[in-house]
């Protein structure tokens, strides 16, 4: 989502504004585009326009402060201890809020004068795609950052740099406009940043942009020259060559760097150097194609029903992390798919380790995002609890490893990575961290007795101090008589002598009153101070300042030893990701069932018994049978599918997308046996989906999809089209459907499924070499068609379209006016003769208006009053209509 640059009302000179409100509009001035969260006290305030966003977007109230320019200023706030959720909510939809904090102590502020504001400055500015804190992210998936480059020197270069803020995950990718669809629809990001003339360009190319928060930059921020500069400055140490990179890569890069650096207003972000990204080195999978086969996220964008959500037995953030990536991107090398292969192969062959090192996996904490907070000083004692318990979990997970026989190279490098641990400083921090400890480290009482001997010592003293206190109060009550004296503590007055009310009376009178100075009268008891109390309060402070300073020493020495560690222990975090995917896909093939793919660089697609990992859950799931096929497109062959709606054509295409995705991303595949020669790219298209968003009618859709594949798909393609050309006239679909297959086949040579009801294209396997028909096999029992789920040779007598319909419910005098049309439809062509509008007795008369059906149920219903029935009549009732609905179903 877009925000207007917020436009400061420039307040006429007449007019009194506060200093407060001038503070504001100073601040929000250089910090345009972004919602300004303005602390007071314990709220964030928002004003003008941002007040009046917030409050809709979070549905709070809106109020007003005081007048500016002589009309109400709009306000609404938000309680600091509930920032976190209300902040979640608005970058959730796009928004951008920077947050200002107070700068310094409101006594140094009073020194300037009672008028003069505390000084405030923006220390953070959260967007959705910088954002490192742990309850503002997706725990199983990643909120990229990215920033696309356009060059313009007689061609269009484009660029893309991307990273996941809170792993320091970073890329470099160039891309051309063909290609930039598909790979924005893979990264995905939860935030673009690009310039209005990039923006401008993508639209006139109808590159779809993705659902993403975007951000417009001046060009200047795209200059690759000082790109090159902050890239030195972001990786220091010669760490990364920019001219590594293209030119609009370094400019893509740059602008993401800054955009980072700006975002954490000064604290060194924790990026890791960039990987150069080759296109060459994925399988294309464009954006219709990743909706279609619902890889991520299901049609509905629910992650429920996706490949994803059934393949990931991930037990730990980063392992889900790694395999949606691994999802989104297949490798199209042979050499590399195997080598994830054999890993997993090896786990198979293992299962008792496997489960070892799954059940060792599950309780490894999320080592990358805990560098990475502790990087940005924004980590606390947990942070290193976790890293001290990761990298013991990687010792014992090396270990285990070590009792491979003969481990193949993946599992050896992850093992060699894992054995690399620094074990001694997963001792320290053992020793040192609390097993639970709190989540900040600025409150103390985290660090484990024993570890360090003058914070014990302060801690004893602080503890004998309150000994001493119990010891007064005893001493107290001896001297005055009052029974109910207490000494207690409150943030306020801090320690005091309280009694009830009754008895304050007596401790303000002598000999008391020289001991017992008066601070307070409530309602039912009166407070006191004392000299002594006074003195060991001021002990008290001082031996908690003591620990606490202590403890922050303590903290800060081990965040540095964990940052002097950073490139070892974000290795451990990859390997340790990089196992839990192995392992994970290795439980994937033993419980699903799977089997190892053979990839090669042949053209083979050779699947015998595959399966839609998928469907067969829910067919499962309702305890029947999903039925296995075979497919063969070996060698650039093309199967036309026919057969009736329902029949599993849908199921069946899309199921061999998913064994080839599945297989080049280093997962065993649902099938009995699959030799894949590497895809290149995979295309999938259902005919006939609107578009009404984006303003294309849905055989528009279609036609833009199959031309994107006609013009793009190689000889190494995988194409699945689903019923293309139904989105128009008949004849004008078939045309074009049978025009499509041609070319598939004489140009493209691709390995492709093609299902479709035109069984006129059947007639195609006769001048098309490597066209074959298969069909779905269905029954015909009593009237109702029985679908087999086969996929059988040949071609499909007939549609079943209006058997369909009656399961669908579809009332039967439409269901018999429809044979009555079909049947003269077929008279009519099986003769030759086209159809005319007078053959249909639909136009010839006006057939009689059947007699409304009389319906039982209806007439039951009808006589029913729902608030008189008793629950024992409702469920007879309920029988009643049942029977009635069986009883018509067998007529
Ligand atoms: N191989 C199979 N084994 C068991 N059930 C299957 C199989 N394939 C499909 N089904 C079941 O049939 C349903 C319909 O399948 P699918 O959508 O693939 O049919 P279709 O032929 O593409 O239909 P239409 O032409 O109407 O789009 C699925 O939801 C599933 O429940």
């Amino acid at each position: 989502m877009d925000q207007a640059p917020y436009s400061a009302p420039n307040a006429p000179e007449s007019a009194p504004i506060t200093p407060m409100m001038s503070q504001f509009l100073e601040i929000k001035a250089v910090n345009p585009g972004y919602l300004l969260f303005y602390r007071m006290g314990d709220f964030y305030e928002m004003f003008f326009e941002d007040a009046e966003i917030a409050s809709q977007a979070l549905g709070i109230v809106l109020t007003k402060r005081g007048k500016h320019q002589g009309a109400d200023i709009p306000m609404c706030g938000v309680p600091i201890h509930a920032a976190q959720d209300y902040l979640k909510k608005l970058i959730g939809l796009g928004h951008r809020v920077a947050i200002c904090e107070q700068v310094e102590d409101p006594a140094e502020a009073r020194k300037r004068g009672s008028k003069s504001p505390v000084k405030r400055d923006v220390v953070r500015l959260v967007t959705r795609g910088t954002i490192t804190e742990d309850d503002l992210l997706p725990t199983r998936g990643s909120a990229y950052l990215a920033s696309l480059s356009m060059v313009r020197h007689g061609e269009t270069d484009f660029a893309l740099a991307w990273a996941d803020v809170s792993t320091g995950e970073t890329a470099v990718l160039d891309v051309s406009a063909l290609a930039l669809g598909d790979e924005l629809a893979r990264i995905a990001p939860a935030e673009l940043l690009l310039t209005d003339a990039t923006r401008i360009a993508l639209a006139e190319s109808k590159i779809p942009l993705p659902d993403a928060a975007l951000v417009s930059l001046d060009g200047a921020q795209f200059d690759s020259e000082l790109a090159s500069k902050r890239i030195a400055a972001a990786f220091p140490d010669g760490e990364v060559d920019p001219t590594a990179y293209s030119r609009a890569g370094r400019a893509a890069l740059g602008a993401l760097l800054d955009y980072v650096r700006d975002s954490q207003k000064g604290v060194p972000v924790a990026l890791r150097p960039p990987a150069a990204e080759r296109l060459s080195a994925h399988m294309a999978i464009d954006a219709a194609t990743r909706v279609s086969l619902e890889l991520l996220e299901t049609q509905r964008g629910q992650e429920k029903g996706s490949l994803r959500h059934e393949i990931d037995l991930a037990v730990t953030p980063p392992g889900s992390r790694l395999l949606a990536r691994r999802l989104a991107a297949p490798l199209c090398d042979a050499i590399g798919i195997n080598a994830r292969l054999d890993a997993v192969e090896c786990l198979v062959g293992d299962g008792l380790l496997t489960q070892r090192l799954r059940s060792d996996l599950k309780s490894v904490p999320d080592l990358t995002r805990a560098l990475t907070r502790l990087a940005l000083g924004r980590g606390g004692p947990r942070d290193l609890r976790a890293t001290g318990g990761a990298i013991a979990a990687a010792i014992a997970l090396a270990e285990r490893l070590a009792t491979l026989d003969r481990p193949p190279a993946e599992l050896k490098a992850i093992a060699a990575r894992l054995a690399d641990a620094p074990a001694a400083l997963a001792a320290e921090l053992g020793a040192a961290i609390d097993e639970e400890p709190p989540l900040l480290a600025r409150d103390g009482g985290f660090v484990q007795r024993g570890y360090d001997a003058g914070l014990d010592a302060e801690r004893a003293l602080a503890s004998e101090t309150r000994g001493v206190v119990a010891a007064l109060q005893a001493r107290l009550i001896e001297e005055t008589d009052v029974r109910s004296l207490k000494i207690r503590h409150n943030g306020v007055l801090g320690y005091f002598v309280e009694v009830p009310a009754g008895h304050g009376g007596k401790l303000l009178e002598a000999p008391h009153r020289e001991t017992f100075i008066h601070r307070q009268t409530m309602a039912n008891a009166m407070r006191f101070t004392t000299a002594e109390l006074a003195e060991l309060e001021g002990r008290i402070a001082k031996a908690h300042d003591a620990s606490l300073a202590i403890e922050a020493t303590i903290f800060t020495r081990l965040a540095d030893a964990v940052a002097a560690e950073n490139t070892r222990l974000r290795a451990i975090a990859d390997a340790l990701a990089e196992l839990d995917v192995a392992a994970a896909l290795a439980q994937l093939a033993m419980t699903r069932n799977f089997c190892r793919p053979t990839i090669d660089d042949s053209l083979a697609f050779y699947i015998e018994g595959g399966r839609h990992p998928v469907v067969e859950t829910n067919v499962r799931a309702q305890h029947e049978v999903f039925v296995e096929n075979g497919c063969d497109l070996t060698g650039g062959a093309l199967w036309l599918v026919t057969g009736p709606n329902m029949g599993g054509k849908s199921t069946f295409l899309r199921q061999n997308a998913l064994i080839a995705i599945l297989a080049q991303m280093g997962s065993y595949v649902p099938a009995s046996a699959a030799h894949i020669g590497v895809v290149d790219r995979v295309f999938s298209r259902v005919g006939a989906s609107d578009d009404i968003g984006g303003g294309r009618s849905t055989f528009m859709v279609e036609m833009v999809e199959t031309a994107a594949i006609l013009n793009r798909a190689t000889q190494r393609s995988l194409v699945i089209l689903d019923e293309i050309g139904r989105g128009t006239a008949t004849f004008d679909g078939l045309s074009i459907a049978w025009a499509a297959v041609e070319a598939l086949h004489d140009q493209t040579g691709c390995r492709a499924l093609f299902a479709t009801h035109f069984h006129e294209m059947t007639a195609l396997s006769k001048t098309l070499s490597r066209v074959s028909n298969h069909t779905m096999k269905v029954r015909e029992w009593e009237g109702e068609v029985v679908f087999l789920h086969e996929v059988a040779d040949g071609a499909a007598d007939r549609s079943y379209g209006i058997q369909v319909a009656k399961l669908a419910g579809l009332p039967e005098s439409v269901l018999a006016r429809a044979r009555q049309v079909l049947g003269v439809l077929e008279q009519r062509s099986s003769g030759g003769k086209a159809v005319v509008l007078d053959d249909l007795p639909l136009f010839a008369h006006q057939p009689p208006t059947p007699k409304a059906a009389v319906n039982p149920i209806h007439d039951m219903l009808d006589q029913v009053r729902p608030d008189d029935l008793t629950p024992r009549a409702a469920i007879d009732l309920i029988y009643e209509l049942k029977k009635i609905r069986d009883a018509a179903r067998r007529n």
